[in-house]
């Protein structure tokens, strides 16, 4: 059985890093293992314009540790006034590298996000004409339309209309969580690319809900059937250059997840290499690893791969991670994967 495995070393191209004390808790988690992560733009409020993203930025660096490196990778929030001027001079500087779409109402933080697609065409048309991608929640929000059926609703609806009507727009469909998600990314070519977090590899809907609530299991997209879990599994195990890591570690205070009207967000920064060592092992494509995790995503940023490494061993007996971090008086919840894990990260 093999014991250890290096990879290039990865990046995550989905992270939720917050600000101020909670950014300080959790950025080394990340910072740890993977040496760049396209930082999402949900503060409140939001970083909607170049100087909010190159201000955010500053932060981050800050907040690294001495010794630690760390290249965050900035996006612009979409709203409907976002000006593509200001879109194009951040792409201009190098350090903002996509720009996010969250459906109003979709998911923590989205409400200054878009309503009427109209309002964002001339920004959508001068990202297709740069190449700057288009990072998207894929979710519809009407009340109607069943939780569980929210992202195979919008593929239909909005995001096949939308990439039809702008040609060259390069997207990725973020934490994807469908069958129908893997095959809709597959039917597109090069301009089309998809994010798969690693909860969504390991819980389908059964964990949230079976034997008791589970709030640290619940996220949006919510998990789904198993059938689905599977398809993801085999689409992230594949090797095929449009799924990439997108780990969308999202942490959130135990007091908001533990709530009558819980976050959405599952933190899984400290313990994502090796929950995926486990998963690609169990799937027999240790050997994909390294596409998924190093890889397929920088080919897609147009980046090149990064050239330090990292060495994940394979322990005789299970590992143990932290249940929690610290994050000031209050604490953060890590995910556990329900399973023994005996893949760690050495070095
Ligand atoms: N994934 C989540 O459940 N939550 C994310 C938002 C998001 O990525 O949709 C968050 O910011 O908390
Ligand atoms: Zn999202
Ligand atoms: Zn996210």
């Amino acid at each position: 059985m093999t014991s250890t495995l290096t990879l290039t070393r990865p990046d995550d191209w989905h992270l939720h890093l917050r600000d101020g004390e909670m950014m300080a808790a959790v950025l080394p988690e990340t910072a740890r293992h993977f040496a760049r992560a396209i930082i999402m733009p949900n503060l409140v409020p939001p970083v909607v314009t170049a100087a909010d993203a190159l201000a955010y930025r500053e932060r981050i660096l800050k907040a690294l540790p001495e010794g630690m490196a760390f290249e965050p990778l900035m996006t612009l929030y979409l709203t409907e006034g976002t000006d593509p001027a200001d879109v194009r001079a951040a792409a201009a500087s190098g350090l903002v590298k996509a720009v996010k779409l969250y459906p109003a109402g979709a998911t923590t933080n989205s409400h200054g996000g878009v309503r009427d697609f109209a309002k964002v065409r001339a920004v959508l048309e001068m990202m297709a004409e740069i190449g700057l991608p288009l990072c998207i929640h894929g979710e519809v929000t009407t009340p109607e339309v069943d939780i569980f059926d929210r992202e195979a609703v919008f593929i239909d609806t909005v995001l096949d209309p939308l990439r039809r009507s702008t040609p060259g727009l390069r997207v990725v469909m973020e934490h994807i969580t469908t069958r129908q998600g893997v095959d809709y990314a597959r039917s597109g070519g090069e301009d089309l690319g998809a994010t798969i977090t690693t909860h969504h590899l390991i819980i389908n809907r059964n964990h949230i809900l079976v034997g008791g609530i589970k709030p640290h299991y619940y996220c949006l997209p919510v998990a789904k059937r198993e059938e689905h879990r599977l398809a993801l599994r085999e689409a992230a195990s594949s090797g095929e250059a449009r799924f990439f890591l997108g780990t969308d570690s999202a942490p959130h205070p135990d007091r908001l997840k533990e709530h009558a009207c819980g976050c959405a967000g599952c933190f899984t920064a400290t313990n994502t290499m090796s929950l995926l060592a486990h998963v690609f092992e169990e799937e027999a494509a240790l050997d994909r690893l390294e596409a998924f995790a190093s890889l397929n995503g920088p080919r897609f940023y147009r980046l090149p791969a990064n050239a330090a490494r990292i060495t994940l061993a394979r322990r005789a007996s299970p590992v143990q991670f932290p249940a929690k971090i610290a994050v000031g008086t209050q604490e953060v919840t890590v995910f556990d994967p329900g399973v023994p894990v005996f893949w760690e990260v050495a070095g």
